[in-house]
């Protein structure tokens, strides 16, 4: 099955009262896409393409600093959050058999005004990411509201436990992610610009630029094709999210394949991650015991850990 598009606009940012029958189509085709694809394009969200490539522009003026102006900013030197800032190239592999991916990511977990900016190199550089931020929480939040319908629930069921996205007891990041031209006479044996992963927390929106390169696997085991389509967000599930689930809402594998050889371009993504509280207990929504709960942190740890190769210093 193609990853559906769905509009959004019933239910878009600044839309609170949704009619009964609105509500019910779009939480009946969100349902749909998330237990048989795992993958929404979602169109009218309120979020434009405007807001995206704003953000996608102060963060390429970032990546495109010399090494030692980014260094500074490296993930791993914030003492108030384990995982806010600069990744630098082939540093993670999402696929743990594969070279290190070919991009380069900066995440803002934290909002604090007072730890270490780029204002300097790029002014706006924190005003725009915590912009962008709040707007993509707020669509967040009204996505998991209508999982929460979708399977029959309270429709806060999800929402009550990402309450705190934005401040330390919440890990919710916006990842900026530039995947650099690719030198062929460089690349390693199976290096990719984003190795086959499935994501971590609840949910993670998506938006990319305009080269193609995302990849899902659908129900078949086969990669298909999730190109940008402008002015959507691609809306995925991720695997904390599958389990509190007890598998109803599926977390589909992904990649992000090089350039065909002589393409020159580069490429960019932002995924906003979505986590419950650090100190959430998840525990199967439909009162089963098919996954033991589990703190969203320590679920957290271990999945990082797999990513850096068990470089605990880095988390
Ligand atoms: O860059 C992309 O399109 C996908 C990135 C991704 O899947 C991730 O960082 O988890
Ligand atoms: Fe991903």
């Amino acid at each position: 099955m193609a990853i559906p598009v769905l509009d959004f606009s019933a239910y878009e940012l600044g839309k609170e009262n949704v009619s009964e029958a609105d509500l019910e189509k779009l939480t009946k085709e969100l349902r749909k896409a998330f237990t048989e694809v795992g993958f929404v394009y979602l169109k009218n969200t309120g979020i434009n393409q405007e807001e995206v490539e704003k953000v996608m522009s102060v963060s390429k003026k970032f990546f495109s600093l010399p090494e030692n102006k980014k260094k500074p900013f490296s993930r791993g030197n914030y003492t108030c959050n384990v995982n806010h800032g600069w990744v630098s190239l082939e540093t993670e592999s999402l696929n743990p058999r594969r070279p290190g991916d070919l991009k380069e990511a900066f995440n803002t977990t934290s909002l604090r005004e007072d730890i270490n900016w780029p204002s300097e190199e790029v002014a706006d550089f924190r005003d725009t990411k915590v912009s962008f931020f709040l707007r993509c929480k707020e669509l967040a939040l009204k996505v998991l509201r209508l999982m929460a319908i979708g399977l029959g629930m309270d429709s806060e069921v999800f929402v009550n436990k990402h309450k705190h996205i934005g401040s330390f007891e919440n890990g919710t990041t916006l990842r900026s992610l530039y995947y650099p031209l690719v030198d062929s006479t460089r690349v390693k044996e199976n290096q990719v610009r984003c190795g086959e992963h499935s994501d971590y927390g609840s949910i993670t929106l998506l938006f990319q630029s305009s080269e193609d390169g995302l990849q899902v696997q659908n129900l078949a085991g086969e990669f298909v094709s999730a190109p940008c389509i402008p002015g959507t967000v691609l809306v995925n599930i991720a695997d904390l999210m599958q389990r509190w689930t007890s598998d109803v809402y599926v977390s589909a594998v992904h990649r992000a394949l090089l350039p065909p050889a002589g393409d020159s371009r580069t490429r960019q993504s932002l995924a906003f991650f979505v986590q419950p509280e650090n100190e959430s207990i998840i525990k199967c929504c439909d009162g089963s015991d098919k996954y033991p709960p589990i703190k969203t942190v320590d679920y957290f740890t271990s999945r990082f850990n797999d990513t850096y190769g068990k470089k605990t210093n880095l988390v």
